[in-house]
């Protein structure tokens, strides 16, 4: 069979389904074809099953440090991992299906990748990673195709790791029962959330980490989720490599060892998670059929079009790609802010009312919809962790990498004063990077409870390139957490 839309979009994840009806609300007609679930990852295994189980552990922190409240006790495992169901729908995407429906979108289930310019094939799909094979369907597109197929855990070639079928993420988030102990192997961004909440449910945890936590962002950072969850019990161990894994009985308990020959300790659990990073789900979803590479992330410009695949006759772009398949974001949102940029960019381009100039002067401007300039200095990243870790911009040792002429001044929350009338215990601290020669800020980092919800105001000076003169005028009220503001300006001599 074959069928004929203007623009085909591989992986309905929220990346996929943002591109979708950007580029739907531009008058195209839409297919998405979708492998395994509407929604992607993040819904049903990642952002909002993890941060479903990360709260209600906040809350009983929250609690337990606020004078006069007292210690709730153990959470209750079920009623949080139930909550959790609710919130992931168990797997069950009929409401994003409807959604889809509902605004226009032609959803077409199954494997697909490229077969050519313009033509995409869908085969029966067994699971997203699996090869998949079977009665082909053809879809043409008329005008683009996008690719947004997202990411899938990578499991290091560790020896025994693979034949001790260890969980990833996917197992993490979608566990029905919590094990007695846990080892992580790997301390990014998965790595201290899992700790985090498994601890929270009663699991004795290690966290195996070769370098410091959270390489991504501030040392200080890593340093004070690392000193947190040594407090919440975790045994964090880090400089510390991984070198076998054992798993004699299947099911049963397996084992890590860790350090040199000579000082070799082999760290026991019931279960093992791997939190080594990500690959762009691009193995199998016809690259080749376009002269590109299998496996390798989809690079793009910042319009989005995958680089190295040939204008159409007309000059104009046709494959596109957004989110973790790039290898340029790693979080929904930011993958959701280019899904923005396609959809815009392929309306513009080929729908019936599209501002073709207005791309044109896109590659001039600054900031334009039509270009994923934030993807430059100015992504955002929020750590679910306790102490939640957000921030906005490069680490000061990138900016300086980068030439970067910048100073950092820093501020502990505990010194201001709605920090210490939440709770004797509020600790935490707040950097910013600002840009000696324009007096701009150009990084922030926020570490402390709730510190995700403190990003944004920061996230506007960087993206807005707000002078400090003018930031001093933007008053926080009082007592809040954010007077932190007033502090680290007069810190920079206002
Ligand atoms: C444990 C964990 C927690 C996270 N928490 C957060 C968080 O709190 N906040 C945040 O911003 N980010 C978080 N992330 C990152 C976030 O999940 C990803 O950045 C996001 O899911 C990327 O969206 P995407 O649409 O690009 O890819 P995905 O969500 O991976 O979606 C891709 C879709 O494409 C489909 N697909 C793949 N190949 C094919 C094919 N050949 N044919 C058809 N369909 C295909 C897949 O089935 C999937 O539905 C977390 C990640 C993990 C692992
Ligand atoms: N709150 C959020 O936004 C959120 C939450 C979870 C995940 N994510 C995203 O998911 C992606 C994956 O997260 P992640 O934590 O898996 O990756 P990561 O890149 O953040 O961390 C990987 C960790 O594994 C270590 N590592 C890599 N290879 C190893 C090996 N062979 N042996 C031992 N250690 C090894 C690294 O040193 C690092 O500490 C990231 O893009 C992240 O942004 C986002």
């Amino acid at each position: 069979m074959e069928q004929t839309y203007d623009v085909i979009v591989i992986g309905a994840g929220p990346v996929g389904e943002n591109a979708a009806d950007r580029a739907a609300r531009g008058g195209l007609s839409v297919a998405v074809v979708e492998a395994e679930l509407v929604g992607g990852e993040c819904s049903y295994w990642a952002c909002i099953p993890s941060k479903t189980l990360l709260s209600p552990g906040a809350a009983r922190q929250a609690a337990r440090e606020a004078p006069g409240v007292g210690d709730p006790g153990p959470l209750d495992v079920d009623a949080v991992l139930a909550r959790r169901d609710e919130m992931t729908g168990q797997g069950d995407d009929s409401g994003q299906e409807e959604w889809l429906d509902s605004v226009g979108i032609t959803l077409v289930r199954g494997h697909g990748r490229l077969a050519g310019e313009r033509t995409v094939e869908v085969v029966p799909a067994t699971g997203v990673d699996d090869d998949a094979a079977g009665e082909t369907h053809r879809l043409l597109a008329r005008c683009a195709v996008v690719v947004s197929t997202g990411s899938a855990a990578v499991v290091p070639d560790l020896p025994g790791l693979a034949e001790a079928n260890p969980w990833t993420s996917r197992e993490a988030t979608a566990a029905e029962a919590v094990p007695a102990s846990l080892v992580i192997l790997g301390g990014g961004v998965v790595g201290v959330e899992m700790a985090t909440l498994y601890a929270d449910l009663g699991a004795r945890v290690t966290l195996l980490a070769r370098g410091g936590l959270l390489a991504g962002a501030e040392p200080f950072a890593g340093e004070m989720v690392a000193e947190a969850l040594r407090d919440a019990g975790v045994d964090v161990r880090l400089g510390t490599t991984a070198r076998r894994v054992e798993r004699p009985a299947p099911g049963g308990p397996v084992t890590v060892t860790v350090g040199g020959d000579d000082g070799a300790e082999i760290v026991t659990a019931a279960e093992l998670l791997v939190a080594t990073g990500r690959r762009p789900r691009t193995g199998d979803v016809g690259l080749d059929t376009v002269g590109l590479e299998p496996g390798a992330p989809l690079t793009i410009d910042d319009t989005t079009a995958v680089e190295e695949v040939g204008r159409d006759v007309v000059g104009k772009p046709w494959l596109f790609a957004c989110g973790d398949v790039t290898g340029r974001v790693g979080t929904t949102h930011q993958g959701k802010y280019q899904a923005r940029v396609t959809g815009d960019v392929v309306a513009a381009l080929y729908g019936s009312g599209g501002d073709r100039e207005a791309i044109v002067a896109a590659s001039g401007a600054r900031w334009s919809r039509y270009a994923a300039r934030a993807d430059h200095g100015a992504q955002t990243q929020a750590v679910f962790a306790r102490p939640h870790v957000a921030w906005v911009g490069p680490t000061e040792a990138e900016a300086r990498r980068a030439g970067l002429p910048v100073r950092a001044v820093s501020y502990d929350l505990a010194s201001v004063a709605g920090a210490a009338v939440t709770s004797p215990d509020h600790g935490g601290r707040a950097q910013v990077l600002v840009d000696t020669e324009r007096d701009v800020l150009v990084g922030a980092t926020f570490v402390g409870p709730d510190a995700a919800e403190m990003l944004h105001a920061a996230t506007v000076a960087v993206v807005g390139e707000v002078p400090l003169d003018a930031l001093w005028h933007a008053v926080p009220p009082f007592p809040t957490v954010s007077e932190v503001w007033l502090r680290l300006l007069e810190e920079l001599g206002l």
